[in-house]
């Protein structure tokens, strides 16, 4: 797909999920690269960079999507020539993408874990990881049910409980304010990330923080997958996680918007859900504590402070 299409299939959300927009992404450089013309090394350089700004621009919380452009162009400074680039540019995104399937797989069986015979599972939104321990657990043979919330406005809920009855797994769908009703009958909640700040805490589709909430207030276990990449390097340096806003004509159409002139619908899509609220982060290196999350921004992931800037990454 061209990088144009790729972005606006991210921003209009074709494409969407913090891994799969991550890898998408990966992908368009790694072909843009391939369809650049030019022998020249400044201009290829700089044509690349763009490509990497445009893909940036699409949304701006899932921490993931920079993250994936950063570890895919860093090492251009090093190339001797376009072609040198190019093949860097292969090699990174091909390496990134293959990590971040594999990182999903080590997820899958850490989180199994945390998942016992005859555990009632409440998820959130549709999280490839998240969803990857739950299908790990049944593959083990755990009698195991869901509960999986609609998730408005865009109803990602569906495509869970679409992966979900595939599977075989008993589910309940239930509408997102059914949570409370429902979280005394939850042994342990399991929800996706977008971002992990160095705080601790995570940032995940809006209405996640009430159900963390709920579910510290009940005593049921919140866990988090999340891929290491989904880390935020900038928060350690002071920065903050945009919180994307949507237009309003996702929650309410414009023919019955037009009516209230003094109505004013507001759509963010992603929350902050305390690290107070998180028994664990499941990620790809172990299960750990949200104190960790700076350890594994500088530690694991070897960011540099220094070259935590505006616009670096
Ligand atoms: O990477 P995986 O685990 O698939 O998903 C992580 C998170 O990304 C999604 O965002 P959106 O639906 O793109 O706004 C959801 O918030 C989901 O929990």
């Amino acid at each position: 797909m061209p990088l144009i299409r790729t972005a606006d299939a991210i921003r209009t959300m074709q494409i969407r999920g913090a891994g799969r927009i991550a890898r998408a992404a990966a992908a368009a450089l790694r072909d843009h690269a391939a369809s650049i013309e030019s022998s020249d090394r400044v201009s290829f350089i700089k044509e690349m960079t763009q490509a990497g700004d445009i893909l940036r621009s699409t949304r701006p919380t899932a921490v993931s999507l920079p993250n994936a452009i950063h570890i895919v162009l860093r090492d251009l400074k090093n190339a001797t020539s376009a072609d040198d680039a190019r093949g860097i540019i292969t090699k990174n995104a091909d390496a990134f993408i293959r990590a971040s399937e594999e990182a999903i797989q080590t997820i899958a069986g850490i989180g199994a874990r945390q998942i016992g015979d005859g555990d009632t599972i409440l998820t959130h939104c549709n999280s490839e990881a998240a969803l990857a321990c739950i299908i790990e657990a049944k593959r083990q043979g755990k009698e195991i049910v869901v509960f999986a919330t609609e998730v408005r406005p865009w109803n990602q809920g569906l495509l869970t409980i679409e992966v979900l009855n595939r599977h075989e797994i008993e589910t309940h769908y239930i509408v997102d304010s059914a949570v409370r009703a429902f979280i005394n009958d939850i042994d342990i909640v399991i929800a996706g990330a977008d971002a992990v700040c160095s705080d601790g805490s995570v940032i995940n589709k809006i209405g996640t923080s009430q159900i963390a909430l709920s579910a510290h207030e009940a005593r049921t276990k919140m866990v988090f997958a999340a891929e290491t990449y989904k880390f935020a390097p900038r928060t350690l340096a002071g920065y903050t996680i945009p919180i994307e806003e949507r237009p309003g004509f996702e929650v309410l159409s414009d023919e019955i918007a037009r009516k209230y002139p003094f109505v004013r619908v507001r759509n963010p899509v992603f929350d902050i859900t305390p690290a107070a609220y998180i028994d664990g982060i499941i990620t790809e290196t172990g299960l750990i504590p949200p104190s960790y999350a700076p350890s594994v921004i500088s530690d694991h992931l070897g960011w540099d402070l220094s070259l935590i800037g505006d616009g670096a990454f």
